[in-house]
């Protein structure tokens, strides 16, 4: 609402840094169409405060933000001092409450009339100008209304200016606010965009209205005390708040006029003649229309229009909904005054709790928090309750709307960028007013009346269940804009956010094209993989299929000494540590996914493989005892995500399957030595992990004689790939949209090569079932396969 509310979002071009800053810190403009990183904050290795610092070394930004925040801190006072200066000329608690109200509405009044040609005016002059001349104007009107009072003139023509001034100064903010949202984006890297964001968010709608409001109070007293009684006209808090407010504008005109000159300027001259010669609402149609063929850029809006909404709805209720509770007024303000709070609290911690997440995830993510928030008030109980539920609702607005607002900058070119969040602007005021007047209505005239349902004896106040309308309106909202914009399709959104709150988000499989299929067989020692892999591979090739079959560890050259170094019984201090022994595992997968399988997969061979992923996660995972999902996480590093698309599993019991081994003689390796102990934990980790995702695997009794197990498997392998033929031609795996990049600092772009490796995770879970549920076919629809060629790489077995 207020002028220095808003954060920005988007650098395009260089910035002007600080002389002492080192060359590190400049930004590189980057080519288009290279992958976006999974986080376009690139503050990978930093901390918070180090972020901070190196947002606020930005000189221009520095100076900006200061001087934004006595603004907003001018701002606060100014809307307490009018409206409290507007409920003090009236008495009675309706007549207080229309005067607050129509305070409210001469500040919203002019959004609506004016706020479509605010944008287009911003992207027409010079914005630095724009800036200036609309504070030199603010500074004049808000040191009117108390100079008028002074006047002696009556109080009607008081009251009246005062409505007037504070509907011109709105005006005029309406015009300031594109105009900066749209600058100041060029004054700092993308990279620092969010922290930049999330320091100008907290400085104005967490510090400064609570320092607003305690200074006016202290003023108020200490005045008091100190000419004994009400005070004069001149020194009358609300007075002096309003000379205050217009002298920050006058400092925030002088400051950026003579101190950040780097905001002047637009997007060319070329493009400015051409928009000259375009009409104001022509441009403003441009702008919606912008929004309205941008999918990512609509669904953000969407987003933040919804989140508004939700606020909205919560503010407009929260009356009569406090009396449901049957609190008192003072709960009124604590629920109003726990929506701020949680605001400034997703502002201020959320991007640390959910560090490295894709914006775009946490954006929707929010959405839904926020919503779901909205429910849980509707169905409180107490007034604790009601409490908790408030805060999160703002929590969940206020990250919604900080990441919304960073990614919508970075979405945006420059040139149409003051439309856009003009549109955004007078949306989310013209929403916020909606669901706060519509709503307030509904349950005024249903007031809390209680709706019987259909006379089972329950009944629910109208109240509620407008709330509960919201919130379920609101989820819709925040699952729609997560699918509209998610970046990692197939990546589950709950291991994701688990995954990024401790520091490892999950990725997107990496994209590629396969036309093939790929089996792994996967069981304890002796369970007899390697008979029937050669068993598969038999019966595939009888049918014309290519066939390629390998194994893991050691199926190729590097793969042969790894296997070495594993599996060799090395005692004493030369014995493999667990963790080492699981980064061998998986450099060996690494290499053998690359070099063997995603080629032989893209020309449509069905690859057979003994064991793979689900090795790594039973034997170093349950095991060696180390965490499952940090060995799954290497292990989808190391494939990029590649996932069987059947695994077989020859469940076994330990005893039996060594002594299998034995017979079959040789020496037993390192891990064929281990405890029983230790291969109950295996058997146990791979089926589970089978009953985790029974679409995917055949589990079998693989004490069965062979010739049955290789008639099992062959039917259902035939099946799958039977099923891939009939659904036709492939699709690529849905690849993450790559159309954008942040603008990165060279030290940014070197961390940020460490992170284009991609990889899903093939989520491990600790769900210990041990019937499993016999299959359905694999759900990989849409392969192809080229039919008919013969042969394949066959791998010898290990001697
Ligand atoms: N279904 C079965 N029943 C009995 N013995 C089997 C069966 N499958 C394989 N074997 C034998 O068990 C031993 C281990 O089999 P192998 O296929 O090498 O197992 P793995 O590769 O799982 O270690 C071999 O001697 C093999 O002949
Ligand atoms: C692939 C893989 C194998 N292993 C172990 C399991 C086996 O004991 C050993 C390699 O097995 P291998 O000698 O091929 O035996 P098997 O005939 O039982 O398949 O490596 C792991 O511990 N982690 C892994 O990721």
């Amino acid at each position: 609402m207020l002028g220095g509310a808003q954060p920005w979002a988007g650098a395009r071009r260089g910035t002007a840094i600080d002389d002492n800053d080192s060359s590190a810190e400049r930004t590189a403009q980057s080519p288009p169409n290279t992958p976006t990183p999974p986080s376009a904050t690139g503050s990978v290795d930093r901390t918070g405060f180090q972020a901070l610092r190196s947002v606020l070394r930005i000189r221009p930004f520095r100076r900006l933000w200061l001087v934004l925040g006595a603004a907003s801190f001018g701002d606060w006072l100014g809307l307490l001092a009018t409206s409290i200066f507007a409920s003090s000329q009236v008495t009675g608690d309706t007549a207080k409450g229309l005067a607050f109200g129509a305070v409210i509405a001469v500040r919203l009044l002019p959004a609506m009339l004016l706020g479509p040609v605010a944008g287009v005016l911003a992207d027409r002059f010079d914005r630095r100008l724009t800036m200036v001349i609309c504070d030199l104007l603010r500074f004049v009107l808000f040191a009117s209304i108390p100079l008028a009072a002074l006047l002696d003139v009556g109080g009607g023509l008081v009251v009246g200016w005062a409505a007037i001034a504070t509907f011109l100064i709105e005006a005029i903010t309406l015009i300031w606010i594109p105009a900066k949202e749209a600058a100041v984006p060029n004054l700092i890297p993308r990279s620092r965009l969010e922290m930049a964001n999330q320091l100008t968010l907290i400085t104005t709608y967490g510090l400064t209205p609570v320092l607003a409001a305690v200074s006016i109070a202290v003023l108020d007293r200490s005045i008091r005390a100190a000419s004994g009684g009400p005070p004069p006209g001149w020194a009358d808090p609300t007075q002096l708040a309003l000379y205050f407010n217009s002298l920050t504008r006058l400092a925030t005109a002088l400051v950026v006029f003579f101190g950040i000159r780097e905001i002047s300027g637009r997007s060319g001259r070329r493009e400015s003649i051409q928009k000259a010669e375009q009409s104001v609402l022509r441009q403003f149609v441009d702008g919606w229309r912008f929004i309205g063929k941008t999918p990512l850029v609509r669904g953000l809006v969407l987003g933040i229009f919804g989140a508004f909404a939700g606020g909205g709805v919560v503010i407009g209720t929260a009356n009569f909904f406090t009396k449901s509770l049957a609190a008192g007024d003072a709960a009124f303000y604590l629920l109003f005054g726990s929506i701020f709070l949680g605001l400034s609290l997703g502002i201020g911690l959320g991007p640390m709790i959910v560090r490295e997440m894709s914006r775009r995830r946490w954006f929707g993510v929010s959405i839904v928090l926020a919503s779901a928030s909205v429910l849980m008030l509707a169905g409180s109980i107490h007034l604790s309750m009601a409490i908790l539920g408030a805060v999160l609702v703002g929590a969940g607005a206020g990250m919604a709307f900080l990441s919304g607002t960073t990614l919508l900058g970075g979405e945006i070119a420059d040139e149409v960028r003051g439309r856009v969040f003009a549109v955004v602007q007078t949306g989310t005021r013209l929403v916020l007013i909606l669901a706060i007047s519509v709503s307030s209505l509904l349950v005024g005239v249903g007031g809390s009346r209680q709706l019987r349902i259909a006379d089972l004896g329950i009944s629910v106040s109208s109240t509620r269940l407008l709330l509960l309308v919201a919130g379920a309106a609101g989820i819709l909202t925040g699952i729609k804009a997560f699918r509209q914009m998610d970046d990692k399709p197939g990546v589950p959104v709950l291991s994701d956010l688990w995954g990024s709150i401790r520091g490892r988000p999950l990725f997107p499989a990496e994209p590629f094209a396969s036309t093939g299929a790929f089996v792994v067989f996967e069981g304890g020692e002796g369970a007899g993989k390697s008979t029937q892999v050669s068993r598969l591979a038999e019966a595939l090739r009888r049918q014309h299929h290519e066939v390629v079959v390998t194994r893991e560890p050691g199926a190729t050259g590097i793969g042969e000494q790894i296997r070495g170094l594993v599996l060799g019984r090395t005692t004493g201090p030369d014995a493999l540590a667990p963790r080492a022994e699981a980064l061998l595992y998986a450099a060996d997968r690494a290499h053998h996914v690359a070099t063997v399988v995603r080629p032989a997969l893209a020309r449509g061979a069905v690859v057979v493989s003994d064991r793979y992923v689900d090795s790594s996660l039973a034997y170093q995972g349950a095991g060696r005892t180390l965490p499952v999902e940090e060995v799954s996480w290497l292990s989808s590093w190391a494939t990029g995500g590649l996932k069987p698309d059947l695994v077989v599993l020859l469940d076994i019991e330990p005893r039996t399957g060594l002594a299998r081994v034995d017979a079959r003689g040789g020496d037993p390796d390192r891990l064929e030595g281990e405890s029983i102990d230790f291969h109950d934990r295996v058997r146990y980790a791979f089926l589970d992990l089978a009953a985790a995702d029974p679409k995917r695997y055949l589990v079998l009794d693989a004490s069965r004689p062979a010739d049955d197990l290789a008639a099992a498997v062959a039917e259902r392998v035939t099946g799958m790939l039977a099923d891939q033929d009939a659904t036709g031609h492939p699709e690529p795996a849905n690849p993450p949209d790559v159309s954008t990049r942040p603008v990165l600092s060279e030290a940014e772009l070197r961390a940020e090569t460490k992170l284009h490796t991609r990889a899903d995770l093939s989520v491990a879970t600790e769900v210990a079932t041990e019937a499993v549920a016999e299959p359905e076919r694999p759900g990989r629809a849409g392969q192809e396969r080229a039919g008919g060629a013969a042969g394949g790489v066959e791998l010898e077995r290990r001697p």
